[in-house]
């Protein structure tokens, strides 16, 4: 065993338990261990003593995680902060980074992980002991809405890099398959930097025709060209002070490259057709799907504008490498869309979750968030089952098809609940009309394993009696079933009840 003698370390948590076995474990290996129960106490701690490594618990009673780092940076600016949280946020992952920690590490702990982690923190306090060169900026804390969702390790990497780069002014090179969110990290770097009271903008390169593209970022002066009537102020004169992100830079041509390296190394522009100098602070995020090493090889991209932009790159992982975020994904856009508008979908059956979960998403989120719209839109009821998942979705998963699904929500008490929801739309007043008892039956005969059409039935069978109790009044039986007029208009047309 390796003897750590001089190595001192700070537990920072109110809870007993944690402090007392992570306190063992570290001491074991021969770390000289303290430890704090509060925010507060941690900081007198480490204003009275040097320690390497601090261990600081994210959520406590009184002064949090984060508020205590912010402190401790002042306190104990040369100690390594790992910041310990219950899951992995976003907003804590990035905040965390922001604030300067080290690393952060998410409970229940993996023993290997706690000592793997101590071991870089001490090598990281080791070489900045060597090359001191100041401190990471203090930023007040502010709650974010970050917008992007992900708690899988890939995800966390990509938080960790938005908060290590937002508050500098380096470019930043995001790259990803389309629709992998780079829009949404370029705009949260933005957001988390100094300039975030200054614009952000988005160019997409790709969108734009080579002979508009100049016109666009650096604006152009009245009659520089044929069309140009009026004087044109550009992108990176609107963005001063702020960032300008520029989606698909691999699809500039060549003389626009020019121009964005000199913006890049001189900090200014001229306008097409114009005389003039014009100063610029923009901070550039790049992105790009394409092989910019290759069109570098190629000659089709500037090699020293390629190195200008890829200071720091940011790869943002396809979503087949973090099927496990999908739940999250899909938890967090029903919200958003029940926040957006009215509408009952609220949830997503356990089976269809699993087939999205077995799904290759050429498209990425994007294409994630598509299916969603569009599933709440065809969904019965509040829960997206599986047969609402579009065709595609379903052929390309294997086994989706298959009958097993034919009991899709049925296996326990509660998922038969959501059924009766779905069927008899939780409506107090159908319950009059002896539906329970008929939606009990239909429950049973399915249990038994008959087919799924079974549920199709019963929904026949329930609008149909509805439409009848209420005399075909389509108002009046929509308000009963707990459904929208237009899926009522569905169903009797698929149904055929318009005579019922
Ligand atoms: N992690 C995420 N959490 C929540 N929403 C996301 C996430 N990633 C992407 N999205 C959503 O997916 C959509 C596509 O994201 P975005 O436009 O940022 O992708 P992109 O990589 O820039 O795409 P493209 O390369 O096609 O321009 C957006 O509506 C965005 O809000």
């Amino acid at each position: 065993m390796t003897e750590h003698k001089s190595d001192r370390i700070l537990i920072i948590d109110d809870d007993d338990e944690i402090r007392y076995s992570l306190n063992r474990v570290l001491s074991s290996r021969g770390y000289e261990v303290e430890e704090a129960s509060s925010g507060e106490a941690g900081i007198e701690a480490a204003k009275a003593s040097i320690f390497q490594v601090i261990f600081l618990d994210n959520r406590m009673e009184g002064m949090s995680g984060l508020e205590t780092l912010q402190h401790l940076r002042t306190a104990a600016s040369e100690s390594m902060v790992i910041l310990m949280t219950a899951f992995g946020t976003t907003q804590t992952a990035i905040e965390a980074m922001k604030f300067g920690a080290f690393d952060y590490i998410i409970k229940p702990f993996d023993l290997k992980k706690v000592l793997d982690l101590t071991e870089k923190a001490l090598q990281s306090f080791a070489d900045l002991q060597k090359s001191r060169s100041g401190t990471a900026p203090l930023v007040n804390s502010e709650d974010y809405q970050e917008g992007i969702v992900g708690s899988s390790e890939p995800m966390q990497v990509v938080f960790k890099a938005i908060g290590q780069v937002a508050t500098s002014n380096v470019t930043v090179m995001v790259t990803g398959e389309s629709g992998t969110g780079k829009e949404l990290v370029a705009r949260c770097i933005h957001q988390h930097s100094l300039r975030s009271s200054k614009p952000f903008m988005a160019v997409n390169c790709a969108a734009i025709p080579d002979n508009l593209i100049e016109s666009e970022l650096f604006g152009h002066e009245k009659g520089s060209f044929t069309g140009a009537t009026q004087q044109r102020i550009g992108k990176f004169e609107l963005c001063d002070g702020g960032s300008l992100f520029l989606d698909e830079i691999g699809d500039m041509a060549l003389p626009t490259q020019t121009k964005i390296l000199r913006a890049l190394q001189e900090g200014e522009i001229q306008r097409v057709g114009g005389e003039k100098t014009i100063k610029v602070d923009v901070r550039l995020i790049a992105a790009t799907n394409r092989d910019l090493e290759k069109m570098v090889e190629e000659k089709s991209f500037r090699e020293d504008l390629y190195y200008r932009l890829n200071v720091m790159r940011i790869r943002i992982p396809s979503l087949r490498d973090r099927l496990s975020d999908v739940p999250s994904l899909v938890d967090f856009m029903l919200q958003r869309l029940q926040k957006d508008r009215r509408m009952t979908v609220k949830r997503v059956s356990d089976e269809a979750l699993r087939v999205m979960m077995q799904y290759s998403w050429p498209g990425n989120v994007r294409e994630l968030e598509n299916t969603i719209q569009r599933c709440v839109v065809i969904a019965q009821g509040d829960t997206v089952l599986k047969k609402d998942l579009p065709q595609e979705i379903l052929e390309a998963v294997p086994d989706a098809l298959t009958e097993s699904s034919g009991k899709e929500g049925l296996k326990s008490p509660l998922q038969k609940e959501e059924v009766r929801e779905e069927l008899i739309g939780n409506q107090p007043q159908l319950s009059t009309l002896g539906l329970d008892a008929l939606w009990d039956e239909v429950y049973q005969r399915m249990r038994e394993g008959t087919d799924r059409q079974l549920l199709q039935a019963a929904e026949m069978e329930i609008t149909r009696r509805v439409l009848k109790e209420t005399g075909g009044n389509q108002v009046k039986a929509s308000t009963l079933l707990g459904i929208t007029r237009a899926t009522l208009r569905k169903r009797i047309d698929s149904y055929g009840l318009a005579d019922a």
